[in-house]
């Protein structure tokens, strides 16, 4: 059987108590409602079970020769307790309904806030796959285990707790013997539960996995089609899709098993209680109408015992999808409340590593002056980017410093933060939302005009044009790179950020739209400092000052001139790049 490989980083799933904790939550935020379903489906069961017993009474009365009238006023009751069960089980259902709404709908909102709340490292090593399940299909399973599961396992255990209570009522001696078939019962259930909980929790992960995998190609086709990885993808892809298939394939081994069990000891029960009816009634220890009465509430307690297993195992799957919510949680929170003196960016003999891997920054230091647009260049994979995530507070050094005004630029509040250095990169997001919600993400306070202001800044004119009612995202209107790229400087405009942090943000822009964004470019950094990771040394040419990165160390710095003259790295690339 193929295993899921989990790989690191993807966030913690919780543990039983922590669910149960959960589920207490859930309950105790609407006490009213989940009492109100509890008492409605236990008075139905109770008008439901008085239907054979009263049936009983018929048979006896009959046998005591009763008169047509009395049958009669009987048969009416048992009607009357078929109309009220009827009624009460449908209000039951309606305010379990509302209960699980309400609660699915709480879950939902914690559960986005709880995800966003998250360090963007933490988000981007989770993965797509591992969020999008829990946000997306665990919420779901939850819901629909509140909705739908939690009232009726409600109403199904009460009515078998209430079928027992008949039977005794019927016959006391009877109700003993159907009690016989409890612990077999009790047994088999908890083998099966003790190995459905992780059957169900490594089904959910298989599933996050395969959606990761299907997820990641999707984005990544161009990149997966330019390197000729299709097959390797389609391996990976065939592999994960296997495990998620013998995850629940054993999910589905484990239940048939189980309900074969459950379908012998419903019949042994049924078996024992008859016969043991029988023979009682054969040897004048019961009337006629009592063993009826005890077989066919007996008859009954399968129905209802057959259904609380069944959604033992959907419950199963409600807690594991709950199990993987309540576990984005377990993410140790992170106070990010330092205040920067003022808008003084620099690093200090940065060390840093991804994970658990290797320095990819060896004591790296980097001032940039206010003001100045600071160009870094390097080979791949020299460390450019990472100087940039670092810079903005993605992630935080193994040792070594990135301060802003004096203070750890990864303890500063993300809102604080975006006051003073903004990192704009070549994937701009553009939500499903109106052009103004796109843009306020910058600054929740900023007005229309603010916002128009900015677009006219960086010269979006098909923006004004359509106003910022306008839906933007694939389903409305899909934007070109450039006019994305146009929304991510209009953003920084409003943000009004000290510094701005540039990597890679003009690549991948036909050079049909390169004039009007490199025009929204200058405007959108005109009097902010500006640090500019470029990948093509053109861009470094007209730089106040360049440094140059390899191997995770500043090589060298200075301005074109100086480098050039100086003969080094740089005059190295520099030439390489022009063909000399
Ligand atoms: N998320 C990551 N996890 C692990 N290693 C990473 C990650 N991102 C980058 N690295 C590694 O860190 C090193 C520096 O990468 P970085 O992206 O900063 O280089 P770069 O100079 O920007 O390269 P390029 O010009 O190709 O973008 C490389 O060895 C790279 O493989």
């Amino acid at each position: 059987m193929s295993t899921i490989d989990t790989a690191p980083g993807r966030l913690p799933v919780a543990g039983p108590a922590a669910v149960r904790r959960a589920v207490g939550r859930l309950l105790a935020a609407d006490p009213g409602r989940a009492s109100a379903v509890l008492l409605l489906y236990l008075f139905a069961a109770a008008f439901s079970v008085s239907v054979p017993i009263l049936l009983g009474k018929v048979v006896d009365g009959i046998a005591a020769d009763w008169t047509t009238g009395q049958v009669n006023l009987v048969c009416a009751v048992i009607l009357a307790c078929v109309c009220v069960q009827f009624v009460l089980s449908r209000l039951g259902r309606l305010a379990g309904y509302r209960f699980g709404e309400r609660a699915a709908a709480r879950l939902r909102e914690s559960v986005v806030e709880r995800v966003l709340s998250l360090p963007l490292v933490r988000v981007e090593r989770a993965g797509r796959g591992d969020l999008g399940t829990r946000t997306a299909s665990d919420v779901n399973v939850v819901a629909d285990m509140l909705r739908d599961n939690g009232p009726t396992v409600a109403t199904l255990v009460i009515e078998v707790v209430v079928l027992y209570a008949a039977t005794f009522v019927a016959s006391p001696p009877l109700g003993l013997v159907a009690l016989v078939t409890l612990p077999p019962l009790y047994l088999a259930a908890r083998r099966y539960l003790r190995r459905a909980a992780p059957a169900f929790l490594e089904q959910r992960a298989a599933m996050s996995e395969a959606a990761e995998t299907v997820g990641a190609s999707g984005a990544g086709a161009r990149t997966v089609e330019s390197l000729s990885m299709q097959q390797e993808r389609r391996v990976l892809g065939y592999a994960r899709g296997q495990s998620m298939m013998d995850r629940m394939l054993r999910v589905v081994r484990l239940q048939t098993d189980f309900f074969t069990v459950l379908l012998m000891i419903n019949r042994g029960q049924l078996l024992i209680v008859t016969l043991a009816a029988g023979i009682w009634y054969f040897q004048g220890g019961l009337t006629l109408g009592t063993a009826i009465a005890a077989i066919t509430v007996t008859v009954r307690i399968a129905n209802p015992t057959n259904g609380v297993m069944t959604q033992l195992g959907e419950f199963q799957q409600g807690a594991a999808a709950l199990a993987r919510i309540e576990g984005v949680n377990l993410v140790p929170a992170e106070s990010r409340d330092a205040w920067p003196a003022d808008a003084e960016l620099r690093m200090d003999a940065v060390t840093f590593g991804y994970g658990d891997g290797p320095d990819v920054l060896h004591g790296l230091s980097l001032h940039p002056v206010r003001g100045e647009r600071l160009v870094v260049v390097g080979p791949s994979g020299a460390g450019k980017s990472t100087i940039a995530r670092l810079l903005a507070g993605i992630d935080r050094p193994r040792s070594g410093s990135a301060t802003l005004g004096g203070v750890p630029v990864y303890d500063i509040g993300v809102e604080e933060l975006r006051r003073h250095v903004v990192l704009v990169t070549q994937e701009h997001y553009v939500f499903t939302a109106s052009l103004r919600d796109n843009l306020i993400l910058a600054a929740p306070d900023a007005t229309d005009d603010l916002l128009e202001a900015a677009l006219r800044r960086v010269d979006a004119r098909w923006a004004l044009d359509e106003g910022l009612d306008a839906m933007l995202g694939d389903e409305h209107r899909r934007l070109t790179t450039a006019e994305a790229q146009q929304i991510a400087l209009a953003r920084v405009v409003i943000a009004d950020p000290d510094v701005v942090i540039l990597d890679e943000a003009t690549a991948g822009i036909d050079p049909a739209s390169a004039g009007r964004v490199e025009a929204a470019l200058a405007a959108a950094l005109a009097g902010r400092t500006v640090i500019a990771i470029a990948h093509q040394l053109q861009a470094a040419r007209s730089a106040d000052r360049i440094a140059v990165v390899e191997g995770g160390r500043i090589a060298e710095a200075g301005t074109h001139g100086e480098l050039l003259a100086a003969g080094g790295v740089y005059a190295g690339l520099w030439h390489a790049w022009q063909g000399d």
